[in-house]
């Protein structure tokens, strides 16, 4: 079966991170992810991340570093989550696809029923925090 790479955006902002509800009229409903999408043919992925927050959200963000992706199988397709540190840039947060979102603190990240293949990165988030999150919000107030 074909690995699908899909984009997913960790949006810091005050020292929280963004988490959003998967709706019911999508798959995984009632999941938590990060926001983002699938990477269409020849697209670069810091590309698809930009657009699909644009589509999801109604912001526009900055896209930083890279984290480590996350291979993951679930019974009808396998995807390569690709994780980016991102700054929220500009713009008013109004979902079109998702539930609700979230700003989580550390200590509230791990309390809400992550999608699998998210859990990787959530771990990777909760272990690295002060490097990526504080450090993240420093930049954001220059
Ligand atoms: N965006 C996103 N998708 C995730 C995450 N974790 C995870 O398992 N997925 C899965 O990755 C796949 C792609 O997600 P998506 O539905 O957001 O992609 P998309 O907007 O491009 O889809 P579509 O245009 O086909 O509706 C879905 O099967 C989704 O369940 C995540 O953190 N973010």
């Amino acid at each position: 079966m074909k690995t699908i790479p899909v984009t997913c955006a960790l949006i810091i902002h005050e020292g929280k991170v963004l988490a959003a509800q998967r709706s019911e009229s999508m798959d995984l409903p009632g999941k938590w992810e990060f926001p983002g999408g699938k990477v269409e043919e020849h697209e670069d992925p810091k590309e698809c991340l930009r657009r699909e927050i644009r589509e999801e959200l109604g912001i526009e963000i900055i896209v930083g570093e890279a984290l480590m992706p996350s291979l993951f199988s679930y019974p009808s397709r396998t995807i390569r989550l690709l994780p980016f540190i991102a700054r929220w840039k500009s713009g008013e947060i109004r979902m079109s696809e998702h539930s609700q979102v979230l700003w989580l603190e550390r200590n509230s990240l791990l309390s809400v029923d992550w999608a699998e293949a998210d859990i990787p990165i959530v771990q990777e988030l909760h272990e690295n925090w002060v490097k990526l999150v504080v450090s993240t919000n420093a930049e954001e107030h220059g």
